[in-house]
Order: structure tokens, then C-alpha cells, then sequence
């Protein structure tokens, strides 16, 4: 599933960094510095800085080796084509070794630098990404991203781990927020470009179970990450600084996944509500872990000495 363009013009610096999906991936890097910073204990700022660059290196080299793999399926979406890869800018054995050296030089660094509990986590991290989501969920099931989005659900943990050096309550907390989000964050995007993934074959949810299906899949997880966000504040993990900025930014989550539940698009939608949802959902773990970090220098807690 690589890509046939062997006539590729030599790539420059700026498609080796598009390859590494920096928007997307500036978030997941977020949740990763958050989880560091709100850790009880400390952490030598270079080493810290240290964890979040392996953090990123992963991040960024596994999104290179998940666009390596899907070049021809890149081709054929109009939202995708014009990545480095597809558009024929660089060669595709060029993006594999890019990619495979990010991600051991990340893990290695993590390793002696930090400690190998947090690059053992790193590594599954990528495994996940780059094969069990890229290479083998997306293309056969429709619940590739509930099963897949787990990959995007380690930075934070992993930030955690590198200071705290063992897997409590709080990081699996972390992660099952971020698994719970997931679905409905990519599915609201997924109903607008929904004819981009029926024209090359990837079974996601609206092309395989339609709308309406996806629909109230993105309500019950919705509805699930109420919960799941204040959790960490139920268990004392954190203040109510947290615990009532989570609930709020989650009912208001909530609160916008309704109208898109209950609605059915007609020919020619905006599909408003659904992008509404999409741009929130964003803003909305942006600021969920923010609050988290504010939370824990409230406290007095977590921050690097
Ligand atoms: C399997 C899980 C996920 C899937 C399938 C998914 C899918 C997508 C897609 C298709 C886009 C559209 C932008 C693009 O073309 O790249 C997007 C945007 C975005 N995603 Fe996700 N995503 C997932 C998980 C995550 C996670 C875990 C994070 C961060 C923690 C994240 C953060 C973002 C951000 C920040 C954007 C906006 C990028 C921009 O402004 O261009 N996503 N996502
Ligand atoms: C530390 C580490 C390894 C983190 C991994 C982070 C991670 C898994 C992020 C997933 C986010 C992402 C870009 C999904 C895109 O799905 P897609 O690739 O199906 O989207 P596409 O259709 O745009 O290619």
C-alpha cells in the first residue's frame, strides 16, 4: 500500500515537516507536557524537556510511517492529497527511513535520558499508531478509531510516568479520558468528509453503519466522558479547580453533541452542528488539561525543579 511514485521531485525541509502532522500532533505533544507538569514530584527541567521532545519525536514519527504506509489511499481523498507523499514530492523509501529513525532515536533518548517505563509505554505508543491502527484496524473495521484511538490516548501517561516512574490511577485516568474522546472528535469530522472515505474504501462508521448510527455513537460517548473527565477529581487526584472546569467543559461537550445526535443531514448540509462539534472538540482538550496543570500548582504540586 506504499506509494508508486518513483519519479519523486527531491523533497525539502518543509514536507519532511508537514510529514510529521504538526497541527494534529501539537495537541497530542500538549496532553504529553500537561501529564509532566501535573505529575506529583519532580523532574530535572532537561530531562523533562528531554521527555516531551521524545514524546514528540514518537508522535511525529509514527504519523510519518502511518502516511508512508496509506500514500495511495492519501491519493485518492481530496482533503489528503496534496500531502507530501501522494502529491509525488518525495520518495516513499525516503519517508520510511524518516520515520523509523524518529521513532527508535525517541525511544532510545527516552530510555537513558528518562527511564525505559516511559519509553517501554512510548514504544507501544508507536506500535499502535503506526501498525495496529494505520495498518491493520482502519482498513478492516469500523471501530478502527474506538479500538485505534487508544495510541492518541498515551502522551499524557507517559509525560506522568517519566516523573512519577510508575502507572497509578491518575495516568490511566489521562488516557481513558483522551480514549473517550476520541469517537466522537473524529466521528464528528468523519460525517462531513464522509464520501471521502467511502471512495477509497476505509470502513469508518458513516460509510459502513450510517449517519444515524454514528450519531447516537457519538452521544453515548459523550455522555460516557462525563464521568470518565471528573474522575480524577472523584478519586482526589485532583481539586476542584479541575473538577469544576472538567465538568463544565464536558456538559458544554455534552451539550453540543446533542443537536448532532438528533439530527439527520439533508443534500447540500452545511453540516454546521457537526463541525461545531469538531473545532470544540479541540478546544475542549486544550483546555481540559490546562485546567489540570493550573490545578496542580494550586496545589502545590507537580512542577519541575
Ligand atoms: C484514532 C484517533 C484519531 C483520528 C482518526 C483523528 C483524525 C483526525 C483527522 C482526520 C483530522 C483532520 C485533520 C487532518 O487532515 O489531519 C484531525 C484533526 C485534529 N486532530 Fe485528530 N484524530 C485522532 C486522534 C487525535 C488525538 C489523540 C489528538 C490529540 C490529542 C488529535 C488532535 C487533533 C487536532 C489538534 C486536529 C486539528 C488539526 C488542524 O487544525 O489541522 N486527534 N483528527
Ligand atoms: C506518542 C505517540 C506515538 C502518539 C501517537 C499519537 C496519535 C496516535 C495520534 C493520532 C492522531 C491522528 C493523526 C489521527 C489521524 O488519523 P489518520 O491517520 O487515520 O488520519 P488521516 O486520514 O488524516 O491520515
Amino acid at each position: 500500500m506504499t506509494a508508486t511514485t518513483a519519479t519523486a521531485m527531491p523533497a525539502d525541509w518543509r514536507d519532511f515537516f508537514a510529514l510529521t502532522k504538526p497541527r494534529v500532533m501539537s495537541l497530542v505533544i500538549f496532553t504529553g507536557i500537561c501529564g509532566l507538569l501535573a505529575a506529583p514530584g519532580s523532574i530535572h527541567p532537561v530531562i523533562g524537556f528531554t521527555a516531551i521532545l521524545c514524546i514528540a519525536m514518537a508522535a511525529g514519527g509514527s504519523a510519518v510511517l502511518n502516511q508512508w504506509w496509506e500514500a495511495e489511499i492519501d491519493a485518492g481523498m481530496k482533503r489528503t492529497a496534496n500531502r507530501p507523499l501522494p502529491a509525488g514530492r518525495m520518495r516513499p523509501d525516503d519517508a520510511r527511513d524518516f520515520g523509523i529513525m524518529l521513532s527508535a532515536a525517541s525511544l532510545v533518548i527516552m530510555g537513558v535520558a528518562v527511564g525505559w517505563l516511559a519509553a517501554a509505554i512510548l514504544a507501544v505508543a508507536i506500535v499502535y499508531y503506526a501498525a495496529i491502527y494505520t495498518m491493520w484496524l482502519k482498513p478492516r473495521t469500523p471501530q478502527n478509531i474506538v479500538i485505534g484511538g487508544g495510541a492518541g490516548a498515551f502522551p499524557p501517561m507517559i509525560g506522568w510516568v517519566a516523573v512519577t516512574g510508575e502507572v497509578t490511577a491518575m495516568p490511566i485516568l489521562l488516557f481513558a479520558i483522551i480514549f473517550f474522546w476520541t469517537p466522537p472528535h473524529f466521528w464528528a469530522l468523519a460525517l462531513f468528509v464522509k464520501s471521502d472515505y467511502a471512495k477509497v474504501g476505509i470502513p469508518m462508521l458513516p460509510v459502513v453503519a450510517g449517519e444515524k448510527a454514528t450519531r447516537r455513537q457519538i452521544l453515548a460517548y459523550s455522555i460516557l466522558l462525563v464521568p470518565v473527565a471528573i474522575a480524577p477529581w472523584l478519586i482526589g487526584g485532583t481539586g476542584a479547580i479541575y473538577g469544576f472546569t472538567a465538568l463544565a467543559l464536558t456538559l458544554a461537550f455534552l451539550g453540543m453533541s446533542l443537536p448532532v445526535a438528533f439530527r439527520t443531514s439533508v443534500e447540500g448540509d452545511t453540516m454546521k452542528p457537526e463541525k461545531s462539534l469538531f473545532a470544540y472538540s479541540i478546544l475542549y482538550l486544550f483546555a481540559l488539561f490546562a485546567a489540570l496543570v493550573v490545578d496542580a500548582l494550586a496545589r502545590g504540586q507537580g512542577w519541575i525543579i
